[in-house]
């Protein structure tokens, strides 16, 4: 299987309008690949909260309808990274969110998922944003994937759940920034080693809003090897994966078949 992240810098500079098209355009560079991957929130940049409101737009909007002409043209399955999604929550109330589009090769939207970790603790996207609460994964013809966005790298149970769902590549769309790049590698090598997974993970490149971004996606195999890492800046991460490995390393090593469901609470000893 081919994989192409593509490590896109959202330039304030640049009108997200003209970087839809200039998004598209790479979408279609690289027909041939199986699978296409877009970083977070690409089209405002992911820490550009003031764009939000603004930027917003419903499932359908236009970066669905330019992503949808771009994979169908290029005909590869395209996980469209984020976009600020509007639409009304159980309440009827309207909410934004950070969500992944996933468009088969035929352009149609097959899957979404909003970002259940929303990162920024009190400010920001944590409430900016509604949180997603449904863990999501898609089949491909050759693998199941598992969707996931950014701060979610940090939270194990997340793709836990996702490897007992099925998936067998956990993908990663970010926007993680430069100061913590130490842990956005680590971590994406332990989400791939604890589970026996392959994992995609596409950052964004450039600044957005005064934070600088780290880039280096990153591409890791069920055993926890590095396939292929991208530098800082915009670039084309283009990698050849065998989706067989999963399974047999799960064979020959199969360390998940050793989980301990159901534990008793932890014994405490008071001070
Ligand atoms: O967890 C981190 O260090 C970065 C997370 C982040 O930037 C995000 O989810 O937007």
């Amino acid at each position: 299987m081919r994989a192409s992240l593509l490590q896109i810098a959202a330039d304030p500079q640049e009108s997200v309008n003209s970087r839809r098209q200039r998004v598209a355009s790479l979408v279609r560079e690289q027909a041939g690949a199986d699978l296409v991957v877009l970083p977070e929130l690409w089209t405002t940049g992911a820490f550009a909260y003031d764009a939000f409101a603004t930027e917003a737009e419903e499932l359908t909007g236009p970066t669905y309808e330019a992503m949808s002409a771009a994979a169908r043209e290029a005909g590869v399955w395209l996980y469209a990274g984020s976009i600020v999604e509007r639409a009304k929550d159980a309440t009827g109330e309207e909410r934004l969110y950070n969500t992944t589009l996933l468009l088969d090769p035929d352009g149609t939207l097959v899957r979404t998922y909003r970002k259940i970790h929303r990162f920024g603790f009190d400010k920001g996207e944590a409430v900016l944003m509604g949180a997603g609460t449904e863990p999501a994964t898609a089949e491909l013809p050759d693998t199941t994937i598992g969707l996931t966005t950014c701060y979610d790298l940090r939270f194990p149970e997340l793709y836990r759940r996702l490897t007992d769902a099925g998936a067998e590549t956990l993908v990663v769309a970010a926007g993680w920034p430069e100061r913590r790049r130490a842990h956005w590698t680590l971590l994406a090598q332990a989400r791939a080693v604890e589970n026996q997974a392959y994992v995609l993970a596409c950052g964004s490149a450039g600044i957005h809003a005064d934070i600088e971004q780290a880039g280096h996606s990153i591409v890791v195999d069920p055993w926890g090897e590095v396939l292929a890492e991208a530098g800082s800046g915009e670039e084309v991460l283009s990698v050849e994966f065998d989706p067989a490995k999963v399974a047999k390393t799960r064979e020959q090593f199969p360390a998940l078949k050793d989980r301990r469901l159901g534990l008793d609470a932890p014994s405490h000893v008071a001070s």
